[in-house]
């Protein structure tokens, strides 16, 4: 039987690159959203994945998203809602609107119109990935806090609301990696704030969500990965 494509969204770099890349290359097709365009889009390309170009930032760019998606497949293993993007707030509206979009909205959305392309492969997921500081909030980061909450809610209702066939989990991390400009004072501040005081990379994502993907008796599950902050 063909295998459904997995679609993971926000692959051109980080956590949904290396995904996208390790499915391709143990045989998985998969359907991978980008937002800019970059070198590493050419390796998955190369690979053999169907790349789609979306901005989540608007109701109408996630639409348009959704017709060119149902005009690429009629079946699909697994959504992998990776997009996201980690904005200071601002006093404008613009980050929380912008958060909003491609935590909460596009998420929604894209499960509402392809619920049908789960149901029409043997096996379907959904996974969200959110981030550890659901739990207590973060006071820098007050909007994006905020949507991935509501992107961890979203996981609640869609796990009653697609079950039985299609299961609905949320990863939640905190620290996976750093990003270019963090510096060695921030590193490790925040290594310091876990338990265990690793930085654990994009594997340890790919590794839960395949985790996810294989159980057969987990959903509306929230999975903390922290290297235990919780307990700090
Ligand atoms: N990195 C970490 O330590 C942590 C990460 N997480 C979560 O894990 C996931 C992966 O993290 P990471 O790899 O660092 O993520 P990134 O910050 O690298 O973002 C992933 C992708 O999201 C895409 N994206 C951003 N804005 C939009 C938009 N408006 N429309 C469409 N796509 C968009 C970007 O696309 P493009 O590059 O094409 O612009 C980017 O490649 C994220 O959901 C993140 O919130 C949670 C806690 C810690
Ligand atoms: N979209 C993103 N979300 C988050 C990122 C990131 O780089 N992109 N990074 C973090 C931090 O690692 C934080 O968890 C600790 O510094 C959180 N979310």
């Amino acid at each position: 039987m063909k295998t459904s494509p997995i679609l993971i969204t926000g692959a051109g770099q980080r956590v949904g690159f290396y995904c996208a890349l390790q499915w391709l290359e143990q045989g998985f097709p998969v359907i991978a959203t980008y937002r800019q365009e970059r070198d590493a889009l050419n390796v998955l390309r190369d690979k053999g994945a169907q790349l789609i170009q979306a901005n989540f930032q608007d109701n109408q760019s996630i639409l348009t998203f959704i017709d060119e998606l149902k005009k690429t497949t009629s079946s699909l293993r697994a959504i992998i809602h990776n997009a996201s993007t980690w904005v200071k707030d601002d006093t404008t509206g613009e980050a929380m609107s912008t958060l909003l979009a491609v935590h909460i909205q596009a998420p929604y959305l894209i499960n509402l119109h392809c619920k049908h392309l789960l149901m029409a492969s043997s096996s379907a997921d959904i996974i969200h990935v959110t981030d550890d500081n659901i739990r207590k909030g973060s006071a820098d980061h007050i909007a994006y806090c905020a949507s991935k909450a509501g992107l961890t809610n979203l996981t609640l209702s869609f796990a009653k609301s697609f079950a039985p066939h299609v299961k609905v989990n949320c990863i939640a991390p905190a620290l996976v990696m750093f990003n270019e400009h963090d510096s060695d004072d921030y590193k490790q501040h925040a290594i310091n704030k876990s338990l265990l005081g690793i930085v654990p990379g994009e594997q340890e994502i790919f590794k839960a969500i395949n985790y996810l993907l294989e159980s057969t008796n987990i959903t509306g599950e929230i999975l903390h990965i922290n290297g235990g902050r919780h307990l700090k």
